[in-house]
């Protein structure tokens, strides 16, 4: 009995061998080009049709080169590196798709030596259904993640960011040297005031220009959704939540910049987690125990008094030293009158630009713009602009023009005979009023206090023309 075994195994042995070296020649012969590299993934073979269809007229002239010399999109290096064949895939190549297989070349010990990719067809006429759902999935693709790096881009440079006065030359020359540095930022300033067109115009000049900006709006997502928001969810963390989890903000912006809107609205249990990815670099995904790292420059903004905040125990004291790192403060469009004529050039250019007619400003339409408080800052002189201009066919626009929409109350015959609709926008116009000055200009606590969104408020401000709210 003894000796059966061995010579069976010995049998099965070569048995196995010849069947290798079998395969191996069916496969080479049945192959339309073959490469084989070493260890070092340089090609240590390859046939004269496969050197011949990347360029190489003489196959020795490929021998010694590391394989994505010559053949660009090989992936015989991801085989040395997992010791896994690819049994089955598709590379693309100048004229054509090929099927091909990958295998590693292992010694008899086991030990990994090299690779051996087949191509295996050329003419894949069979398996042209497949390859034109490849092709026709990659296009898709490829316009679905452009796509996405164009909503992830800075839309905004420093030149976008209009104002020569000196608040606004000194405010541009701290922006850009923070767009240098890695520490976060903390933009401070009235809504309307440009903090959004700064934090992009800052990512565009920072080294992270090439890398995602994500935007996050503390206000504007459900306090019980701004944790997967932020950090993601693995899958099946809160109810609803999506099957394959949620990729969260940091994690898309990894690399680049996050900017957190608002930041003085982010709930206090946030607030922790936000110090931790600061000062360690690290977090949890919702629902996740395993830690991720997170490179990503942290732009923060607020219309809202953090000091306030802060004696309040609304915003955690550690968590503001760590954003207050380098501190931009802009300056309300009240405090930089010289720059009015600028702006509002600028945005009538915009709305010419966008069909509504080339238009100036009267001296004394500059006056009357000047007296103005403007709590909505340039967002609101954009909207005056945008109504004179829907309103006025006349290219100079003067005081009379532009009275009745800073100042509608004080218009004659404004409180009598009002209809109905119009009786209501006043009666909601003062409410807002009264809320904003409740809550000393701070919108989002408006918003909260009439139990209205954030975006929502701002378009009724927008729309009504606010009186002073001081
Ligand atoms: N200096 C500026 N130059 C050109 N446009 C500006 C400037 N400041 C603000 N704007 C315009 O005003 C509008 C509001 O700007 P932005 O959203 O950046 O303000 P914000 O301070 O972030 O406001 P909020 O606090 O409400 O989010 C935008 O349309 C923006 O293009």
């Amino acid at each position: 009995m003894s000796d059966v075994f061995p010579n069976q195994l010995t049998d099965g042995h070569n048995e196995r061998q010849l069947a290798l070296q079998s395969l191996f020649r069916t496969l080479e012969d049945n192959s339309e080009g073959t490469v084989i590299v070493d260890e070092q993934c340089k090609i240590v073979w390859i046939n004269a049709r496969h050197a011949d269809r990347f360029g190489f007229k003489d196959p020795a002239s490929a021998i010694g080169k590391v394989v994505e010399e010559v053949i660009p999109n090989s992936q015989l290096r991801d085989v040395l590196k997992t010791g896994q064949p690819i049994l089955l895939d598709l590379m693309e190549t100048p004229d054509r798709t090929l099927v091909v297989t990958r295998l590693p070349l292992k010694d008899p010990q086991g030990k990994l030596i090299g690779a051996i990719g087949f191509a295996l067809f050329d003419e894949i006429q069979s398996l042209a259904p497949l390859v034109a759902k490849f092709s026709s999935l990659q296009k898709e693709l490829a316009v679905a993640h452009e796509s996405l790096a164009q909503a992830r881009r800075a839309k905004y440079s420093f030149g976008h960011f209009i104002g020569e006065c000196d608040a606004v030359l000194e405010l541009k020359r701290q922006a850009h040297r923070a767009a240098q540095r890695d520490a976060p930022i903390l933009l401070l300033g009235e809504t309307g005031t440009g903090k959004e067109v700064l934090a992009h115009a800052i990512h565009a000049a920072s080294p992270r220009a090439h890398k995602p900006l994500v935007i996050l709006n503390m206000a504007a997502i459900p306090e019980t959704l701004l944790e997967a928001e932020l950090f993601g969810a693995s899958a099946g963390a809160y109810t609803g939540a999506d099957k394959k989890g949620r990729i969260g903000k940091f994690q898309l912006a990894h690399g680049g910049t996050l900017f957190l809107d608002e930041i003085g609205d982010m709930p206090p249990a946030l607030q922790v987690k936000l110090l931790r990815v600061l000062q360690d670099k690290e977090f949890e995904a919702l629902g996740s125990n395993q830690v991720q790292r997170s490179d990503v420059r942290i732009i923060a903004a607020t219309s809202a008094p953090l000091a306030k905040l802060i004696a309040e125990g609304q915003f955690r004291a550690d968590l503001f030293y760590r954003l207050n790192v380098l501190t931009i403060e802009l300056p309300p469009l009240r405090a930089r009158l010289a720059d009015l004529g600028l702006l509002a050039t600028s945005i009538m250019n915009k709305l010419a630009a966008s069909g509504l007619g080339q238009h100036r400003l009267s001296p004394s339409a500059i006056a009357l713009l000047s007296q103005y408080p403007w709590p909505g800052n340039v967002r609101e002189l954009h909207n005056i602009l945008e109504r004179a201009l829907m309103l006025s066919d006349r290219a100079l626009l003067e005081a009379n023009d532009l009275a009745p929409l800073l100042y509608p109350s004080a218009q004659p015959g404004h409180s009598t005979a009002k209809s109905h609709a119009e009786s209501m926008q006043a009666f909601e116009q003062q409410l807002i009023n009264e809320a904003i000055k409740n809550c000393k200009g701070h919108i989002p606590t408006a918003a909260k206090q009439l139990g209205l969104s954030r975006a929502t408020l701002y378009k009724k401000i927008a729309g009504f023309k606010m009186e002073d709210t001081g």
